[in-house]
């Protein structure tokens, strides 16, 4: 083993509390984190699913070919772990995004939609007949599918796709058609060149009518040569921010026929066009994935808070004071600024997601028996924490990369992909700004009539929550509840101005136009409030836990809430009972947590335990021997695999010479 970094050592040293309890305890329990081990172990320590170039240099065909290579032997053994009875949902999920997938595919898996999208619309929306005549088949992955939704014109309004699904009775076929430029599909993973089937969201008509967006089982490719069928116009959409590999693609039709069995039945009982009971059945899919997103912003925040902290404590920099050593960056208390509140913010958000998804399957429970009623509550919290939680990872991981200065630029740093990854969930499965729309249009309506608001979890507080007088005090209560304050508040407001604008003859849909700029304020403020709660709630609860351990976290969840407030400073003026005597308090009381932390700060990214290759960082490896590894990422470069490069006979040279 290389030799450990002498300040990572000290560091490990000053730990107050036992790490590996805090592995465990996030991972669920010891034999969770030995799962997790022999998961990573199955995956990572297999040589075939290692490359031998670092992608940065290769061609973007060469790129493609070896992430379907890679994607291939990650589906294989995906299908070995179902064979062993290992397929659970928590065994496939870090696979195929999170800190697993992105350690074997750092630029993304072309297949990934099969398992993330396209399974998950047949389970969610196929009949009894339709999953046995598909699942068996993709389970199997005899096909690969993806999911072909948006398109060249449309993304977020999908009422308003344009692509066609016209029944023929004569042939009990539907014609596929794109009849324009901008309804052809536009951006479905792996799409491009991998998929040989799609669902494919399209304008269901029936005798000339037309009865909204409806999903169809495709196929694209054939089976044997994988040349596209006759009828499909099929393609790469080209380079992107990051996701290079992902295969996102176009795909248009021309009168492309598919049988009438092929349009998903589960919410049309009948052979014949029914209508469902709900049209927003449809769009469960999109909720699926919102869900599974919020867990992983909290993985990515953990590896980019892992490679910032660590590379911050061997970092030395500047003096602190004349004629002292300079000190380690992790002493600055700016730099401490930069990096433990996005320590805080990854306990807050898996807490979060780990209630989203125990609520999401109850949910999905009740939809299966057909009640509906708990469903709007589900979409309006999947999207404001797919919201807030895909933008405070993003923020987060570019200020991580900054506080890593230089070498933060680096891709061997692993930042820069990480934050390709963690941006482009700002906008896929519902771009950020429409999901808190949505969230709000939830808020507006409860705020409007809260009969049943006792009923409602999460929105229960809004009862009486803007009638709270209490004066600043240190707790998380007190910020719990002067955040709760300040979400009824700007509700209620935002409430008003639209009714205002309504008195004075706008439009109702103007004047929810006109006063969006604060609802979305409010949906991210009710967002907030539910992190926190859940956070406090999670670690009151732990019951059997060293007290050293409580300690850390209580420390972290003091931060977390601190930190949250003064990041809205403004609003607690505004809405609430707080002075800037109290401002000035919770400066103090955030500074005093960071330096707290200051002695943990190693020990609890050490808990994260994440491996070195899922890091796949030179700043962040558990040795820190960050120096070294730069440079050996350096000679990787084939621009360093030759003295002097052609370049110079074919353009320097002679340009010098003209210079003489
Ligand atoms: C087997 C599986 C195993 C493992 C998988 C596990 C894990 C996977 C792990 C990780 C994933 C990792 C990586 C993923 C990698 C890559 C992913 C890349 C893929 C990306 C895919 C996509 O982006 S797919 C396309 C997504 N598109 C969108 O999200 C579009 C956004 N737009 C919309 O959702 C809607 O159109 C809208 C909500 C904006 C508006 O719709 P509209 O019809 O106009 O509705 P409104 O009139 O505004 O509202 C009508 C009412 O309906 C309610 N509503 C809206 N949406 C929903 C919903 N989804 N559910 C329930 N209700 C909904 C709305 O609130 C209104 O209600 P009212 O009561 O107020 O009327
Ligand atoms: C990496 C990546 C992978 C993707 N994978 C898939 C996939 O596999 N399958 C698939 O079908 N799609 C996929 N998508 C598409 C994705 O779902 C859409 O890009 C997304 O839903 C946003 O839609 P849009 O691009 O039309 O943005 P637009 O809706 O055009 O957004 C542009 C701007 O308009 C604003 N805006 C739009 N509507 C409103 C409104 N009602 N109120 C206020 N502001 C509004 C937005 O806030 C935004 O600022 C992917 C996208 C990316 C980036």
């Amino acid at each position: 083993m290389a030799k450990i970094n002498e300040d990572l050592l000290k560091e490990r040293k000053k730990c107050s509390f036992n790490t590996a309890e805090l592995t465990h305890l996030l991972d669920g329990g010891k034999d969770k984190t030995l799962e997790r081990h022999s998961r990573e172990h199955f995956f990572l320590d297999d040589p075939e699913l290692r490359s031998k170039i670092p992608l940065e240099y290769l061609s973007h065909k060469e790129k493609y070919e070896e992430a379907v290579r890679k994607s291939c032997i990650l589906f294989r053994k995906v299908q070995e772990l179902q064979e062993a009875g290992k397929g659970g949902i928590e065994n496939f999920r870090e696979i195929l995004g999170g800190q697993l997938g992105s350690a074997i595919l750092k630029d993304g898996n072309p297949l990934t939609l099969h398992y993330v999208m396209f399974i998950p619309t047949i389970t969610g929306q196929g009949d009894f007949e339709q999953q046995a005549e598909w699942m068996h088949k993709a389970w199997t992955c005899s096909i690969i599918g993806t999911y072909a939704q948006t398109e060249l014109g449309h993304g977020t309004f999908i009422r308003g796709l344009e692509t066609t699904a016209t029944y023929d009775p004569k042939t009990e076929e539907f014609v596929l058609n794109s009849p324009t430029l901008t309804s052809y599909k536009w951006w479905p993973g792996g799409l491009g060149h991998s998929a040989n089937f799609a669902i494919v969201v399209a304008q269901l008509y029936t005798q000339g009518k037309c009865h909204g967006i409806h999903p169809f089982i495709v196929q694209l490719r054939d089976e044997e040569t994988h040349m596209p069928m006759k009828g499909i116009k099929i393609g790469e959409i080209g380079c992107k921010l990051g996701m290079n590999s992902t295969n996102n693609g176009y795909l248009g039709f021309e009168n492309y026929r598919i049988p009438r069995t092929n349009l998903l039945m589960k919410n049309n009982k009948d052979g014949t066009y029914v209508k469902s009971p709900s049209s927003k059945l449809t769009y469960g899919t999109m909720i699926f994935v919102r869900v599974v997103l919020v867990q992983d912003c909290a993985s990515y925040m953990k590896k980019a808070v892992t490679i910032a902290t660590r590379y911050s404590a061997v970092r030395h920099q500047s003096e602190m004071k004349p004629n002292c050593p300079e000190p380690q960056i992790i002493d600055y208390v700016t730099q401490q600024y930069k990096l433990f509140p996005y320590i805080a913010m990854s306990f807050a958000f898996q807490y979060s997601a780990s209630w989203l998804w125990d609520i999401y399957n109850n949910v999905t429970g009740e939809l299966e028996s057909g009640q509906l009623e708990n469903l709007p509550e589900l979409h309006a919290l999947a999207c404001c924490l797919k919201a807030v939680g895909t933008a405070d990872c993003a923020a987060g991981v570019e200020t991580l990369r900054l506080a890593c200065g230089g070498h933060g630029y680096m891709t061997a740093s692993n930042l820069p992909s990480t934050y390709g990854l963690a941006t482009a969930m700002c906008t896929y499965e519902g771009e950020n700004t429409v999901l808190l729309l949505q969230t709000a249009r939830y808020l507006i309506k409860i705020w409007q009539n809260k009969k049943n608001i006792q009923n409602l979890p999460t929105v229960r507080y809004l009862d009486n929550a803007l009638f709270n007088n209490r004066s600043y005090e240190k707790s998380v209560s007190w910020i719990l509840s002067a955040l709760q304050q300040v979400a009824a508040a700007k509700i209620d407001l935002a409430n008003k101005h639209i009714n205002d604008r309504v008195r004075q003859g706008k439009a109702y849909e103007d004047a929810w136009n006109e006063t969006s700029i604060e609802l979305v304020a409010a949906a991210d403020a009710h967002c907030r409030t539910f992190l926190l709660d859940i956070f406090n709630l999670t670690v009151n609860n732990f019951q059997s836990i060293s007290p050293e351990l409580k300690a850390v976290l209580t420390d972290l969840l003091e931060l977390y809430a601190v930190h949250t407030a003064i990041r809205m400073t403004g609003d607690l003026l505004r809405f609430t009972n707080t002075i800037g005597k109290d401002v000035e308090a919770l400066q103090l009381w955030l500074e005093e947590l960071l330096a707290k932390i200051r002695p943990n700060a190693i020990g609890i990214v050490d808990s994260f335990d994440i491996r070195d290759e899922v890091l796949g960082s030179a700043l962040g490896a558990y040795d820190g021997n960050v120096y070294e590894r730069l440079f050996a990422e350096a000679q990787k470069s084939p621009l360093n695999h030759e003295p002097v490069n052609k370049s110079f006979g074919l353009y320097l040279k002679p340009f010098l010479k003209n210079n003489l």
